[in-house]
C-alpha cells in the first residue's frame, strides 16, 4: 500500500551521540561494557527513528552486534545512527560507533548494528510511518539491503516464513550460480 506521508531522507534522522568512558561503565579489565554500549546505541537509534517518525518507538529487535575493538576506560564513544528504510510501520536504523583516545588523537571503528523501531500510536498500537527517500550513494548502499535484513529477521523472530522471503531466496540462487554476493 502506498504511503500518503510525505517522505524523509536519511539526514533528517541524523543523530550522533557522544559519550565518555567512566570507571562505572567499565569491566575488569577496564574496558567499555557491551551492555552498556548497547544501551547507548539503543538511545542513539530510538531518538533517529523518533525524529523520522514523529512519535514514540519501540525497539522490537536488534541484529547481530559485533565488538571490533575494545573501548577503553578515558575514551570518548562517538555513536551515529540514522534510518536506513522505513517500511509501514517499521523502520530500520544503522548505527556505526566510533571510538576516540583524545589524548593520543587516535579514532579508532567499535561496532556497526541495526536496530529496528515500531511507532506506536496514543493506544500502544504500531501506526505507519513516513516513506524513506535515500538520497547518497551509502544511504542507497543500506537502502537495498534492508529488504533482505528484515526479511531474515523476520524468519528468525518467527514472523516469516521461509519461503515467503523472495529477496534472501533470489540472494542465495544468485551466490549458487557464483555471482558475487552484495555487502550487506
Ligand atoms: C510519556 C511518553 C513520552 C514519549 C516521548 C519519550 C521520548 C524519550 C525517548 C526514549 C527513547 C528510548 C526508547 C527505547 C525503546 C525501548 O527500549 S522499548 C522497550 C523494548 N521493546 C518493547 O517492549 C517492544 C515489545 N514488542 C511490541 O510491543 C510488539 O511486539 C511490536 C514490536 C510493537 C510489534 O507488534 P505486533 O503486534 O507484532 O505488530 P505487527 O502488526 O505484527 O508488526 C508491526 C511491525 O513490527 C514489525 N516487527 C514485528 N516483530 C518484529 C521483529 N522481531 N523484528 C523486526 N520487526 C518486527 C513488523 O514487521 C511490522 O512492521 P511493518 O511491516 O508494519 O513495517
Amino acid at each position: 500500500m502506498e504511503s500518503t506521508l510525505s517522505p524523509k531522507t536519511p539526514k533528517d534522522s541524523l543523530v550522533v551521540m557522544t559519550e565518555l568512558v567512566l570507571p562505572n561503565d567499565t569491566n575488569t579489565f577496564g574496558n567499555l561494557m557491551g551492555g552498556r554500549l548497547m544501551y547507548w546505541m539503543d538511545i542513539a537509534a530510538a531518538l533517529a527513528s523518533m525524529k523520522h517518525c514523529g512519535s514514540p518507538v519501540v525497539t522490537a529487535s536488534v541484529d547481530n552486534i559485533s565488538f571490533e575493538n575494545p573501548i577503553r576506560l578515558g575514551n570518548v564513544v562517538h555513536i551515529e545512527a540514522k534510518v536506513s528504510r522505513a517500511f509501514h510501520t517499521s523502520m530500520e536504523v544503522h548505527i556505526s560507533v566510533w571510538s576516540e583516545d583524545t589524548l593520543q588523537h587516535f579514532r579508532y571503528r567499535s561496532n556497526e548494528a541495526y536496530y529496528t523501531f515500531v511507532a506506536i500510536d496514543p493506544n500502544g498500537k504500531p501506526k505507519p510511518v513516513p516513506p524513506l527517500e535515500p538520497e547518497t550513494e551509502e544511504e542507497k548502499r543500506l537502502y537495498e539491503g534492508a529488504l533482505r535484513r528484515r526479511q531474515l529477521r523476520l524468519i528468525l523472530g518467527g514472523k516469516m516464513k521461509p519461503e515467503d522471503a523472495d529477496e534472501l531466496k533470489a540472494l542465495f540462487l544468485s551466490s549458487s550460480r557464483n555471482e558475487s554476493f552484495p555487502d550487506n
